[in-house]
């Protein structure tokens, strides 16, 4: 179980807010305000799950943080036996009476579901469309009648009501990326969902620099080069995206590397995180994709 309460104000997690970004979460805010779930959308690395954290926190409840996977199931949502315990007791206070009274009960552990329904949590719910259609079925009746089916729990109420605080935020990549499974249009109508692109040069400009204290030239310098490569992408997945420009900020700041384009250093680190998702996303070989990142950084 993650219980996030703090944690999303740590610097490692700070969302800094463009333009974009701000305009963003001041629709979403108003969006959940009207009792309306959000959903984000996009490409791997955009900054999904970061802006579903800070729009769960500006809602002042305890957040709990929920990942998709092909095997989450009722029982991690819900709950489950987990074992029995058991308790003896034993009266000897007549010498002559031996009286035992033994008692054994199966212990249940509440899934994460149903501790966020229950206390009213912001349930964040990341990359949900990695978990089966079927079992986000559960979802539906969550949003639509406001109850949380009990199923397997030998329970006498079938359902529980959810707590008028609680509230959901779910984010998905696009159905084309591997592992995602299509999600019913029932639940995806329920949903408000709001699509998170890449971030433009300024933007991206302004978070590096913002987010590891880099001069604007310094981070200037990492975006255009990033966002020239993403533009050769044009519609394929895989581009590089802020996460890998953010990485390789950090790993110059931290190592000292000169942020420049005729520095090796900076070069090779510059070949050695984009050169992957450029052999992937553009079929070309190691060296085409070494001389394509050459070529953008005009050396
Ligand atoms: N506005 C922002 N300010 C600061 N950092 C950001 C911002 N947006 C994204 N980031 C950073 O970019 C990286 C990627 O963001 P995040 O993990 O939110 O993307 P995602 O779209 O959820 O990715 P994935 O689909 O791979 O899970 C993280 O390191 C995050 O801290």
């Amino acid at each position: 179980m993650t219980v996030l309460n703090e944690r999303v104000t740590s610097d490692h997690h700070a969302l800094i807010q463009d333009m974009a970004t701000k305009s963003l979460l001041k629709r979403s805010i108003q969006y959940m305000k009207a009792g309306y779930p959000v959903h984000f959308t996009g490409p791997s690395g955009s900054g999904k799950t970061s802006i579903a954290l800070a729009l769960a926190k500006k809602l002042k409840r305890p957040v709990m943080l929920m990942h998709g996977n092909h095997e989450l199931d009722n029982k991690d949502l819900i709950g489950s036996f987990n074992g029995y315990t058991s308790s003896k007791v034993v009266d000897r206070y007549v010498k002559s009476v031996y009286k035992k009274d033994e008692t054994i009960t199966e212990s249940w552990k509440d899934g994460r579901l149903l501790e966020a329904v229950k206390h009213g949590y912001t349930l964040v719910y990341d990359e949900f469309s990695r978990s089966q259609p079927t079992t986000n079925n559960i979802f539906l009746s969550i949003l639509e009648e406001g109850v949380l089916p009990l199923y397997g729990l030998k329970s006498t109420e079938p359902f529980i009501k959810v707590h008028p605080k609680f509230s959901m935020i779910f984010t998905s990549n696009p159905q084309e990326y591997a592992g995602v499974y299509q999600t019913q249009d029932a639940l995806l109508d329920r949903l408000i969902t709001l699509h998170v692109g890449y971030k433009d040069k300024d933007q991206e400009t302004l978070i590096i620099s913002e987010k590891l204290g880099l001069d604007k030239k310094e981070a200037e310098i990492i975006s255009e080069l990033v966002h020239d490569l993403r533009e050769e992408f044009g519609d394929r997945k895989g581009a590089p995206s802020l996460r890998t420009s953010l990485q390789i900020a950090r790993i110059a700041k931290l190592d000292d590397i000169p942020i420049d384009y005729s520095n090796g250093d900076f070069q090779q680190l510059c070949a050695d995180l984009l050169g992957h998702a450029v052999v992937q996303g553009l079929a070309l070989t190691v060296e085409d994709a070494n001389d394509l990142i050459r070529k953008k950084m005009k050396y």
